[in-house]
């Protein structure tokens, strides 16, 4: 569970979230090759741009935990509204549901949207984070599929025909926002830590 660099242990490496199915999405696609613990911590979180919404939520967690933390922060974005609802779709998402973000595009005839996932790693309370995004386009249909997690339901993914929620998760989890997000997470710590041979 430790994280050493070439110098010397260092703590384990906290994924801090709040959501469930972030975190098991997270292991499946790290699998055994980045070792981490999670932390169930609901983060108070900034207004404005995602990364820096995201870097804040990691300065934040590195204070709680007091050591190396990686969080993540995941926004929704509609061409037609300039990138919104974005880091608010989870308040969205809650007080109107698919229907109502089905219902946000309406008066526009471009339903495409984006996914965007941003990590922050913070190495320690004292540490700046460094961010890690991934983003997949796609375009805002009706609710189709299984309600197991989030706006899977009403995101197409570009180029299927099948939304998040109707895909099986391993291909969901071959081409996901997360997914991009997690690939450059996990090469920087590659590149910069070790993380055989500990106890
Ligand atoms: O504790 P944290 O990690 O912040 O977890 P959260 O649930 O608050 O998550 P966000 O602040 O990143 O808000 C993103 C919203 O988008 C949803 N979401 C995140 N990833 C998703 C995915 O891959 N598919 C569908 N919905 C997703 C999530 O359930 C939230 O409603
Ligand atoms: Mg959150």
């Amino acid at each position: 569970m430790s994280a050493a660099n070439k110098l010397g242990l260092v703590k384990p490496i906290t994924f801090v979230t709040g959501n469930a199915k972030k975190l098991e999405e997270v292991k499946t696609i790290l699998g055994h090759s980045i070792p981490f613990q999670a932390m169930k911590l609901d983060l108070p979180e900034l207004q404005g741009e995602p990364e820096d919404i995201s870097k804040e939520k990691a300065r934040i967690a590195a204070r709680e935990i007091g050591g190396p933390v990686i969080v993540e922060d995941t926004c929704l974005c509609f061409n037609a509204l300039k990138g919104l609802p974005g880091p608010y779709v989870k308040w969205f998402l809650q007080k109107t549901g698919h229907e109502g973000l089905n219902n946000l595009l309406a008066a526009y005839e471009d339903k495409t949207a984006y996914a965007l996932c941003i990590f922050s790693l913070a190495l320690g309370p004292d540490c700046e984070p460094i961010s890690f995004a991934g983003r997949t386009e796609g375009k805002i249909v009706p609710p189709r599929g299984p309600n197991d997690f989030g706006w899977d339901p009403i995101f197409q993914p570009q180029g299927y025909n099948l939304t998040y929620a109707e895909m099986a998760k391993e291909e969901k989890n071959s081409i996901s926002h997360r997914r991009r997000a997690l690939d450059k997470l996990r090469e920087h710590l590659c590149n910069h830590y070790s993380f055989d041979n500990l106890p």
